[in-house]
């Protein structure tokens, strides 16, 4: 056990709290300049950057700052209970890794999403795996232990490989499907173009396609045998520009939850309610598509009266602990970390995860002793106070 961090005392999660290690940053500032230099400069550069002067990234983070949480006393929030309901599932926390594609890259060995599956395994915290990683995704759900995984799906314009990828998720085990709508086209992103840096055309986290029946079945030559082509064949593929008319198709690809990510505005949410789906993800992918300057968080109670009774998984500018509580208290119910894990992993690989996972539960779980929330349903849009 380790000393300082001695006193929590919810050992659902925190299981002595093995796993937040000094040897690791405790603030994101150090996180992220450590990362930086592990990471070097071309990686560094995709995972950092954004779209455009990267103002939207700003303002997700800046937007936290603006909502203080009032502290309430005479509870005897001796424990706290951060469990949570997510599609018919009890999971311990309300804390998710956010799909990012290029994850396996940020590990030492290149093989990130396996590491981050083991430590989604060790924490309880699942992972969306993305699309687009290094290992096939029968590999990277097989690493998870009992913590249930989500697939991420970018929708390619050929329906039937959208159908195979889905088939195999669901084979694999993954228990949701997260249907990404901002990323049919990728934004303009000033560092990646002026280094001419986009890790899949040269071939990376292109597992899924590769390794696809129907995608290999659309090649003249293997992947293996003539990879270039089967870059060009990935890059005209890619994305298809969904319409309304397409949902109730992504409907009828899976019996499992069906989750939209990317969605901001309440109308949008709404429809997709009707639509049929199961869970709506409020994100704007970090300020990596879109430079429109609305920051994720302010979007978030719209979405989340929208969605009525489905629930809202959130993502966009969580840094700490008290970020995940602030969008809880705004209606999330589940809260997605992106970039921190990643350079979690830049850092320590597995035991990196582990480490920014718990430490922002920790942080999470000691606000709600201090200021008086035992439970995630004590937390609520009057728990905040607007102050900047
Ligand atoms: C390097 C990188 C790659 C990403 N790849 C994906 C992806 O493959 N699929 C997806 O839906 N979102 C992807 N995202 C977006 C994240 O899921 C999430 O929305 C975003 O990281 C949240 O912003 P934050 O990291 O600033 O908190 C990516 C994000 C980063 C930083
Ligand atoms: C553009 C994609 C290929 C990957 C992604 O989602 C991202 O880099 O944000």
């Amino acid at each position: 056990m380790n000393q300082p961090f001695g006193f929590y005392q919810n050992e659902i999660y925190f299981e002595g709290l093995g796993g937040v290690s000094p040897r690791f940053p405790l603030t994101y500032g150090e996180l992220e300049s450590r990362a930086e230099a592990a990471l070097g400069p071309s990686l560094w550069s995709y995972v950092a950057g954004g779209a455009g002067d990267e103002h939207t990234q700003r303002v997700n983070v800046g937007a936290f700052e603006r909502w203080g949480l009032y502290p309430r006393m005479f509870v005897g929030a001796a424990r706290r209970d951060l469990s949570v309901e997510l599609f018919g599932m009890t999971l311990p926390s309300p804390l998710f890794m956010a799909p990012i594609g290029v994850l396996g890259l940020c590990a030492q060995d290149g093989h990130g999403d396996l590491a981050t599956a083991r430590a989604a395994a060790r924490t309880g915290v699942p992972m969306v795996a993305s699309t687009l990683t290094v290992d096939p995704m029968e590999q990277v759900a097989a690493e998870s232990g009992s913590t249930p995984g989500f697939f991420q799906l970018y929708t390619p314009t050929d329906r039937e490989l959208a159908e195979s990828l889905v088939r195999r998720a669901e084979k694999a085990g993954f228990k949701a499907v997260v249907v990404t709508l901002d990323t049919w086209v990728t934004g303009w992103r000033p560092r990646d173009l002026s280094t001419g840096n986009f890790p899949q055309l040269r071939g990376h986290c292109l597992a899924n396609y590769f390794s696809d029946p129907i995608f290999r079945a659309g090649l003249e030559r293997t992947p293996e045998e003539d990879p270039r082509a089967a870059v060009l064949r990935w890059a005209q593929l890619f994305g298809a520009p969904l319409t309304w008319d397409d949902l109730p198709w992504l409907r009828s690809l899976t019996e499992l939850p069906l989750v939209v990510k990317g969605i901001c505005h309440p109308e949008d949410a709404r429809r997709a309610r009707d639509g049929g789906v199961d869970g709506i993800y409020c994100s704007n992918h970090g300020g990596r598509q879109a430079n429109g300057g609305l920051p994720a968080l302010d979007a978030l109670p719209g979405v989340v009266e929208a969605a009525g009774t489905l629930p809202v998984l959130f993502d966009s500018g969580v840094r700490s602990g008290t970020d995940v509580v602030k969008a809880l208290a705004l209606g999330a119910t589940a809260v997605g970390v992106g970039r921190p894990y990643a350079y979690g992993l830049a850092l320590g690989g597995t035991d990196g995860v582990v480490h920014v996972l718990r430490s922002l539960l920790a942080e999470a779980d000691l606000l709600m002793a201090v200021d008086g929330y035992p439970t995630l349903a004590d937390l609520t849009p009057q728990s905040l106070r607007r102050v900047l």
